[in-house]
């Protein structure tokens, strides 16, 4: 697999200092060069690689692309039993996959080239410094270098770039690689990421996807459809939502014939055959299982290091992964540098690193407006497994140990018995579970699971 990862320099930075300096052209760095500019201020996104992000290149976009082929493959295939009077010609649904990873590669083309381009920016009065990358200085100078040089060359290429009113950071996140102490024997053994798996041109014969969060949720259940035999390693599916996801994802996995190994993986080996060998820690004991392809998603980790963050004293959180510690004003421990999105870990979705970059803009541009925006705590959220489930808020376990079991009243309703969901068939699995304080029906958190659960959890939220 090979993954382009440098666009061409792509400058259009008329100016050393600007109001205000935004690091990283994702959807957190995206949103506050769009508010900084509305405002009327001069403002630049320096960005190292692509402009759009990970959402737009190996995050959202091609995952969601690739789950919608998948669903497509599904719907062929279930579609006489679900409907009845359609016929399909046997289980031989072809899938040609670099069909597939061409039309994902066109989506996210269009996508960055209509949304986030230095192009699309400029209409918008923003400028862009595309294949630099941005390090710290001082609290209002960023030096800028050229990617793909190491610090040992003669790198002549090199400017200084002011903020005269604020520094956003937006650098995100990136993969988790277990050293080996975690996975003995990782590093002996090829792995892919979200940022390779998008890239496949053959859907691989057996797959083990590790870990059981949304990326290795929604992968193990698109390659699973589009035909690959899947082994999904994790101990729980969803852990962060209410169990009832879990279980259900769990039926809905078996029904699937993805093949559930509960546990944690704790090491893996080559097997001798070009494939992998894993072995995995149960409730009892270790087992072993074998693979072709390797997956590996548990977890993604903030961007905050070799850019001189704590040189000039921006504070780290080194009990969550190193993530940027700000206030709810999105401020740093630095008055003038703020910090939004995945590198703040606070929750990795695009709408809420979009939100606190917005948030992070407005505060800079306006600092002295009444106490300044703050960022939600609660935000919606949804991951697109079939069924999708989406949350917001408080889990009933959660709300118990706040507010007392007394207090707390939950109304479920199984999508059995919503008659939309019958019509779709869509009725085996799924439910809306709401969580409410008993006193004053205050809603404290809501699931859904079920088609369009992502759709329809903003109506709670805004009810919220
Ligand atoms: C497979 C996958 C699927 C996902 N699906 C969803 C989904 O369905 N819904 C959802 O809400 N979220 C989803 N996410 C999460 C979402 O992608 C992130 O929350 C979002 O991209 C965060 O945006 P950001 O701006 O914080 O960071 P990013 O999009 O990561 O952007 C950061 C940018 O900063 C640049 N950068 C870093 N350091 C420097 C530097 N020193 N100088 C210059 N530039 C720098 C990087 O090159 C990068 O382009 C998914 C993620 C993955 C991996
Ligand atoms: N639809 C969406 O909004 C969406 C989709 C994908 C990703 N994301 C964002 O990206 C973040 C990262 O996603 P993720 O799924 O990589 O991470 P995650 O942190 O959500 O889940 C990782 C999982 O891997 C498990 N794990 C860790 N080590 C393991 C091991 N050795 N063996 C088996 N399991 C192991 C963990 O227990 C955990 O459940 C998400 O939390 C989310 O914020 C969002």
């Amino acid at each position: 697999v090979t993954v382009p990862y440098y666009t061409s320099a792509l400058a259009s930075a008329s100016q050393s200092s600007y109001d205000v300096v935004i690091i990283g052209g994702g959807a957190a760095g995206l949103t506050a060069a769009k508010v900084a500019s509305t405002f009327g201020k001069s403002t630049v996104i320096v960005e190292q690689a692509r402009m759009g992000g990970y959402c737009t290149w190996t995050g959202c976009v091609p995952s969601k692309s690739l789950i919608a082929a998948a669903k497509a493959a599904h719907t062929i295939r279930t579609a006489p039993t679900k409907f009845g009077g359609i016929q399909t010609s046997g289980n031989d649904l072809q899938i040609d996959m670099k069909a597939i990873k061409d039309k994902i590669r066109a989506k996210i083309q269009h996508i960055h080239d209509e949304d986030d381009s230095p192009q699309a920016m400029a209409k918008l009065g923003i400028d862009t410094i595309v294949g630099k990358k941005a390090t710290f200085v001082d609290d209002k100078t960023l030096q800028l270098s050229t990617v793909g040089k190491n610090d040992n060359d003669n790198d002549n290429d090199t400017s200084l770039l002011h903020a005269k009113m604020g520094i956003v950071i937006a650098t995100g996140a990136s993969p988790m690689e277990p050293s080996d102490d975690l996975i003995q024997g990782l590093s002996t053994v090829p792995f892919l990421t979200y940022e390779q798996i998008f890239d496949l041109e053959e859907v691989p014969k057996r797959l083990t996807v590790v870990g059981g969060g949304p990326i290795g949720c929604e992968l193990a259940q698109a390659f699973g459809r589009l035909g690959a035999t899947v082994t999904h390693v994790a101990e729980t599916l969803l852990e962060r939502e209410e169990p009832e996801v879990s279980e259900t994802l769990e039926k809905v996995f078996a029904k699937e014939g993805i093949q559930r190994c509960k546990g944690k993986v704790v090491k893996v080996e080559k097997d001798g055959n070009g494939g992998h060998k894993f072995t995995y820690q149960t409730s009892d004991g270790s087992k072993t299982g074998t693979g072709d392809l390797l997956l590996i998603a548990v977890g993604r980790k903030p961007n905050t290091a070799g850019f001189g963050l704590e040189e000039i004293g921006v504070q780290l959180n080194k009990d969550d992964n190193n993530c940027i510690e700000t206030n709810d004003k999105m401020q740093t421990s630095v008055k003038r540098i703020y910090a939004a999105g995945d590198c703040t870990a606070k929750q990795q979705y695009t709408h809420y690193a979009g939100f606190q970059g917005g948030i992070a803009a407005r505060n800079i541009v306006l600092p002295f407006s009444d106490k300044g925006v703050k960022a939600p705590e609660q935000i919606p959220s949804a991951t697109y497994t079939a069924p999708e489930v989406s949350s917001i808020g408080l889990r009933h376990a959660q709300a118990v140990e706040e507010y007392g079991a007394k207090n707390v009243g939950v109304a479920v309703q199984s999508m059995s018995h919503v008659d939309r969901a019958i019509c779709e068939s869509e009725e085996e699995a799924g439910l809306i579970k709401i969580v409410y304080l008993k006193k004053n029906l205050k809603i404290l958190g809501a699931t859904i699971m079920g088609p369009a659960a992502g759709e329809m959890i903003c109506e709670i939220g805004v009810a919220m």
